[in-house]
């Protein structure tokens, strides 16, 4: 199986880095509009094989979509990252524009593709990456909520003192500093419910780190993460690609679930062969569900956007 990956940048590296490791894919192209950039990351991932031990191969070029003829996923990572004091909203000028070429190109090569979208402000360009192509909303999946539940077993594993895999717990809504949600009240420590171990200042330090952890990794590092986008735009390829049947927090198309609809929105789902396969119905509280619709109002303001700078 093919995977292309879009964007030979820090996250889109780290996606094709964690690809191959795994040897998720036998064949994985690397794409960057930069040249040679895409050529010279795949040549230094590739050096890695005889140390690692895998057998999957990298290939990177230089905007050349012919190479990625007959991929059956895409990972889009191509655009700018936020600097400190930015938020991801501020990148859809530029990042808009990328991202509708990038899909139409990846289309025309591999029609019957599936797409996960990570370049910010990700609801939005997942939104723009469904209309724009006209593909069946499963197979547009915008990575978001993988990696803000992955953050937010970090905070909690590092308040329990437990292992991360041991914790189960989910973020929804918008993949933003001010929209994402993490359901502290769902979250368990292997079924034990977190609030038994934790007070409500403590549970609701976790949610605010949780929610800023793009925010304060970019002003650390002085711009936006990639270790942990890595992982995660992996994994969602890696259940894709085994039709592991993974349940994930992703930015899906909504049609009335929720309570919302026409828009692209973090919601657990099951992720196969098939993209998001379905949405996994929850029961939200009603100030879980309030968070949720406000989360949607602002997602639908930078929606609209797309039509103000002629993106759709
Ligand atoms: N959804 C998520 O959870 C996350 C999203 N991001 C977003 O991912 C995007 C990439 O971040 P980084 O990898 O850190 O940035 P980066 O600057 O390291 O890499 C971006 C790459 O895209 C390339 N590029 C630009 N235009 C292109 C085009 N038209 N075709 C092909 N390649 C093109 C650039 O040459 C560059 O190599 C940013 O928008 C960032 O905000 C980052 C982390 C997590
Ligand atoms: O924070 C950013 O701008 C990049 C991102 O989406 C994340 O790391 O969650």
């Amino acid at each position: 199986m093919k995977v292309t990956v879009v964007g030979a940048g820090a996250v889109g590296a780290t996606t094709a880095d964690n690809l191959v490791r795994r040897s998720v894919a036998e064949e994985i192209i690397l794409l960057d509009i930069k040249e040679g950039f895409a050529e010279g990351k795949a040549q230094d991932i590739s050096q890695t094989a005889a140390l690692l031990g895998f057998d999957a191969k990298i290939k990177g070029v230089t905007n050349d979509y012919a190479q990625t003829a007959g991929s059956a996923v895409a990972v889009i990572t191509s655009g700018i990252p936020r600097k400190p004091g930015m938020t991801r909203e501020e990148l859809i000028g530029t990042n808009a524009n990328i991202v509708k070429s990038v899909v139409e190109n990846l289309v025309k090569h591999s029609p019957d593709i599936i797409i996960v979208i990570v370049s910010n402000p990700m609801d939005t360009m997942t939104y723009l990456a469904l209309k724009s192509s006209g593909l069946p909303k499963n197979r547009i999946i915008g990575m978001g909520g993988t990696l803000d539940s992955a953050r937010f077993k970090y905070q909690l594993s590092e308040k329990l003192n437990a292992s991360p895999a041991d914790l189960n717990a989910i973020v929804i809504g918008g993949h933003g500093d001010t929209t994402m949600i993490p359901l502290i009240q769902h979250a368990t420590w292997n079924s034990i419910p977190v609030s038994t171990f934790l007070t409500k200042e403590e549970q609701d330090d976790i949610v605010q780190k949780t929610m800023v952890g793009g925010a304060t990794l970019t002003a650390l590092i002085g711009t936006s993460a990639w270790y942990a986008p890595g992982a995660a735009s992996a994994a969602v390829v890696e259940s894709i690609v085994r039709d592991q049947n993974k349940l994930f927090t992703a930015s899906v198309y909504l049609e009335g679930e929720f309570g919302q609809e026409d828009i692209n929105l973090g919601v657990p789902v099951i992720i196969n062969k098939n993209g998001w396969d379905r949405i996994v119905p929850l029961e939200l509280s009603d100030e879980e569900s309030q968070k949720f619709n406000a989360s949607a109002e602002a997602v639908r303001n930078m929606n609209n956007v797309l039509k103000e700078i002629n993106a759709l």
